[in-house]
């Protein structure tokens, strides 16, 4: 693999999760998170990591120090960010500029002011003393033989109100020898038409070399970013998953897929590009939050297709619905079976899960509309992909699939007089020409039928062991209803080695339950590769 050495220095990929990342609501990452995400991205592949603001706070002095240590770096550059000096002191003195070059990072991002009123209003200085302050920290940090970027804060803003003074910002802080000046869209207002404008026009009158921080507050983020590599921005900043403040940053992930597939310029390592879907979701689960499933290239749904008319074309050629195939970015296409689907959804899906339709339209006809009419009673097919494996397997081979057939069973809520409740289940079955009677007590009156039903089954199906519930949703269809309404349950399963979501449907949520359980069980006996009673 390329080493960070040997990267093109002409266009910088710059991570900033771990620093504006990190500064989104409900994210609260330990040092060892922070470690682990620095892996992650490095894995991707990008050329800098600002990894926090040193000094700020003992997290982020404790992480530079540990991750100088710990993490080879194979591809990126840490980077430390910071402010430029306070009004009235020199950076030398500073004691927040001396934690920048304590932290021992090579790369150094300063934040400065560039639009006059934060200047007046926030700094409280003048703006000859704001000029100073960038150009005597740059040039501090650049005799200290550090590489340095300046984030020039609210300069789109400050850029409309008076141009002059945030282009000198600029000026000040090439002039004093900043490798690259950044133009932040810090309050995220801007329009891609704006930023490529007034990029080309900076670039124009300073030839410096410019790089672009967009937030999201427009939804814009990824466009302007990509607008401002058209105007000849050359670094951009992004996060992973577009985390950062308010409403987040430019999402790293389509900014560099954008780049690489789009303007055909290679950003990352040969190869790296196919682990994004990987790395994105391995991101989201070190912040703890759920990766979302439509997230442009690496969400479940990104590839995912529900028309019925989509699946027909596909069927020929899946480029004539997809803009990339996506294994460029590591992810899957997936047919979505549902009421909007045709024949072609249904061979597709078939397909997918390894079973042969032949050419037989009139079997494929059939599931279509076994699956409408299921639909149409509250079934919902896209999210219970398991049972709808076990509904085309039946319409295949023309009975149930079957590992046990149901007697009957019953489950039972006993109102203590203490307040507290006493669940209690029993189920009646036969499986291989036996009648097994089998009670369980549970937390509430699915657990106990969930019990019941594995004591009842696991002597004769001991795979069964291994099966965990691990989400039940239940959604009322009819509200106006009230508690005479349809009832939907999803329940996901897991063997440890996959998970899998059955669907039920009922006047009443016990009843629901038990169908969308008597699925699970029975998908977790088909992918434990037991046969079928005949
Ligand atoms: C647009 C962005 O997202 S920039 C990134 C911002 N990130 C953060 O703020 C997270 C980390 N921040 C912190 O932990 C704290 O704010 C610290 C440690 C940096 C500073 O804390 P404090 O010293 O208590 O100051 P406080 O946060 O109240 O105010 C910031 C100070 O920095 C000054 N300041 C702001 N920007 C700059 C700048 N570009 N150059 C110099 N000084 C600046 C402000 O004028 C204010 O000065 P004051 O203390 O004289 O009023
Ligand atoms: C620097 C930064 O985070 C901003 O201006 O938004």
């Amino acid at each position: 693999m390329t080493a960070p050495s040997e990267l093109d220095d002409s266009f910088h990929v710059f991570d900033t999760t771990l620093r504006d990342g990190a500064q989104r609501e409900g994210i609260n990452l330990t040092v060892a998170d922070k470690l682990a995400i620095a892996r992650h991205l490095d894995d991707f592949g990008v050329g800098f990591i600002e990894g926090g603001w040193p000094g700020a706070n003992p997290r982020d002095t404790e992480f530079f120090a540990r991750a100088q240590q710990e993490i080879g770096f194979r591809h990126a550059q840490l980077v430390a960010f910071g402010s430029t000096r306070r009004a009235g002191t020199t950076a030398a003195e500073d004691p927040q500029v001396r934690a920048l070059l304590e932290s021992g990072a090579q790369v150094i991002t300063l934040v400065a002011k560039s639009h006059d009123r934060h200047v007046e209003l926030a700094l409280r200085t003048t703006l000859d003393e704001n000029l100073a302050m960038v150009r005597d920290t740059v040039s501090f940090l650049k005799e200290q033989g550090r590489r340095v970027f300046v984030d020039c804060e609210h300069f789109f803003d400050g850029y409309r109100a008076n141009p002059e003074y945030a282009k000198s910002v600029v000026r000040a802080a090439s002039g004093a020898g900043a490798d690259v000046v950044v133009l932040c869209d810090t309050n995220g207002g801007m329009l891609p038409a704006q930023i490529q404008a007034v990029v080309g026009t900076v670039l124009a009158d300073t030839g410096a070399r410019l790089g672009i921080h967009a937030q999201d507050d427009t939804g814009c983020a990824v466009a302007n970013t990509l607008a401002a590599v058209d105007a000849g921005a050359t670094h951009v900043q992004c996060t992973a998953n577009g985390y950062g403040e308010r409403v987040g940053n430019a999402n790293l992930f389509p900014v560099v897929a954008a780049l690489e597939l789009k303007y055909g310029k290679q950003v990352l390592p040969e190869g790296r590009l196919r682990e994004m879907t990987r790395i994105s979701h391995a991101i989201a689960e070190v912040v703890n939050l759920t990766p979302s499933t439509h997230q442009p290239y690496v969400g479940l749904s990104a590839f995912a297709h529900k028309a019925g008319l989509h699946a027909s074309a596909i069927k020929v050629d899946p480029d004539l619905y997809q803009h990339i195939d996506p294994e460029q970015v590591g992810n899957t296409m997936r047919m979505l079976v549902s009421d909007m689907a045709g024949r072609a959804s249904i061979e597709l899906k078939g397909k997918e899960l390894g079973i042969d339709l032949g050419d037989d339209r009139e079997l494929v006809g059939r599931v279509v509309e076994r699956v409408k009419e299921r639909e149409l009673k509250g079934y919902t097919y896209e999210a219970a992909d398991a049972s709808f494996e076990i509904l085309l397997r039946t319409e295949v081979q023309g009975k149930p699939l079957r590992y046990f057939e149901v007697e009957s069973w019953r489950a039972i809520v006993e109102d203590r007089p203490d307040g507290s409740h006493a669940n209690e289940a029993t189920v009646k079955l036969w499986a291989k020409g036996e009648r097994i009677v089998a009670t369980a007590e549970g937390n509430g009156p699915v657990n106990a039928l969930d019990r019941a039903l594995r004591v009842g089954l696991e002597k004769i199906y001991p795979q069964l062991a291994k099966l965990e519930l691990v989400d039940y949703k239940v959604r009322i269809l009819e509200g106006k209803h009230g508690t005479s309404s349809t009832t939907r349950v999803l329940i996901s399963t897991s063997d440890g080695t996959g998970e899998w979501s059955t669907v039920g449907v009922a006047d009443n949520v016990i009843a629901a339950s038990w169908q969308a359980l008597e699925d699970a069980y029975t998908y977790g006996l088909l992918r434990a590769g037991v046969a079928p009673v005949e």
